[in-house]
């Protein structure tokens, strides 16, 4: 389908903080052709009045646990160890298939609503996350969680194997499979060299939670004499494009192993807040070239899936910690959201920004909204001002997935028919 915009502003992301004003953009074969002015005889499919709204690239979730969102507002108030241990383990381990297929879609309907095009998922019953992606129409890269089970050593890593085959650039490229084990107090050093050899193999990347806790860093350092990020450097991990999610409490040391190997850290600060977790230093990072990106993690330890919450964050929170107004100014915080997302995710030569060439995942938004007047500053409206509710408009690989907030690939209310259900079900077994 050929799409036109017309008179829209758009924050490109990829040239710093310019703004393009009331402009046109035509999308053909699921890429952007063409921004501006366009010649009278172009085919359009359908047209799009871009007045009174802004348009920027999807937001790029890069560190999430979809099916989680059965379990959100479920166990709350508490720290990593003891939320983890206590609460949400035993729990996960009663999820089936058909759980995480409706669980996954609640939360890919939340995304989309929110202005989410693409995500980085790590959980079970990965085929399930697959088959909801398919439905919603979305763009991510599905990650098989491996907590190493001393039993059954192989089995989580031939699961990975097995999603590769059957997802890997599946749904015209739409899907991407890495390797994903847990942590490394989950995985031993023996283990996670399996799953770094796995990702060579394939010729995929890893995708893990690193350096979360104080706590994780003190028993690491007791364990093997060493932070998580030098033990896994010093595995061989970071040889492979590795997804980090967190690394919140690392040294200088390890900021320059992150930059010097490329490591893509992704920031998670709502979950890292109400797990009192701490916060990363991500203005540190970001100044060394480093990409950091964003993410929800689980929507049972943050507890929503809307993205604009997270930029925001990441914005005020490391003002205050920096006692820095600069320390992650506005379109750095878009930036992490949506561009470096797409390198996070391998992504960034399709998605990310708007660009000519690229693909059309994008979103728009309403700026006809009371608390987005007056329009000194779109930049600073999306970072301090707009929230997930406010997308109106949300296009991925050229597809309408969202207009006028009505949703065009879910039945929202089925699915929370049916994730009702199956929680209930859920507390019974
Ligand atoms: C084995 S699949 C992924 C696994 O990760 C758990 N999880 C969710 N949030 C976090 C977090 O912030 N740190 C560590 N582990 C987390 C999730 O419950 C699954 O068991
Ligand atoms: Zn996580």
């Amino acid at each position: 389908m050929n799409i036109l915009i017309k008179d829209i502003d758009i924050i490109p992301v990829n040239r710093k903080d310019e703004i393009l004003k009331s402009t046109n953009l035509y999308i053909q074969k699921g890429r952007i052709s063409h921004i501006g002015n366009l010649r009278e005889d172009i085919k359009v499919d359908k047209k799009i009045d871009g007045k009174n709204k802004l348009l920027m690239p999807g937001l790029i979730n890069s560190h999430t646990h979809l099916g989680m969102s059965l379990l959100r507002n479920f166990a709350d108030d508490m720290n990593l160890t003891d939320w983890l241990t206590k609460k949400i383990w035993p729990m996960e381990a009663k999820l089936n298939g058909e759980d995480i297929y409706w669980g996954s879609l609640l939360s890919m309907g939340e995304m989309i609503m929110t202005g989410t095009t693409s995500f980085c998922d790590m959980y079970f019953f990965m085929d399930e996350v697959g088959r909801a992606l398919e439905n919603s129409g979305m763009r991510g890269v599905l990650t098989r969680g491996i907590i190493e089970d001393p039993k059954n050593p192989k089995e989580k890593l031939n699961e990975t194997k097995e999603l590769y085959k059957k997802w890997n650039n599946s749904l015209n490229e739409k899907v991407k499979v890495m390797v994903a084990p847990h942590a490394p107090y989950t995985c031993s050093p023996e283990f996670l060299i399996k799953t770094i050899e796995l990702s060579e193999e394939l010729n995929t990347g890893i995708h893990i939670h690193l350096s979360e806790t104080k706590k994780e860093v003190e028993d690491s350092f007791k364990l093997y004499g060493k932070s998580p990020i030098k033990h896994v450097y010093d595995l061989g991990m970071f040889n492979s494009h590795t997804i980090a999610a967190h690394c919140v409490h690392i040294s200088d040391e390890d900021i320059d192993i992150l930059m010097e190997n490329n490591v893509y850290p992704v920031n998670n600060p709502a979950s890292n807040l109400k797990l009192a977790s701490g916060f990363a230093p991500v203005s540190k990072m970001l100044k060394k070239g480093i990409k950091v990106s964003l993410g929800t993690d689980g929507a049972s330890s943050n507890n929503n899936l809307d993205m604009f919450k997270e930029l925001n964050l990441a914005s005020l929170v490391n003002k205050a910690v920096d006692l820095e107004p600069l320390s992650v100014p506005a379109i750095k915080a878009i930036e992490m959201a949506t561009l470096n997302g797409a390198f996070a995710l391998g992504l960034e030569k399709e998605v990310g920004s708007i660009e000519v060439g690229k693909k059309a995942d994008m979103i728009l938004i309403d700026m006809d909204k009371p608390h987005l007047y007056p329009k000194h500053n779109l930049v600073s409206a999306i970072s301090y001002s707009v929230n997930g509710t406010d997308v109106d408009t949300v296009i991925i690989d050229g597809n309408i997935v969202m207009e006028n907030r009505e949703l065009k690939t879910l039945d929202m209310e089925k699915i929370k028919y049916m994730t009702e259900k199956r929680t209930k079900d859920l507390l019974n077994r």
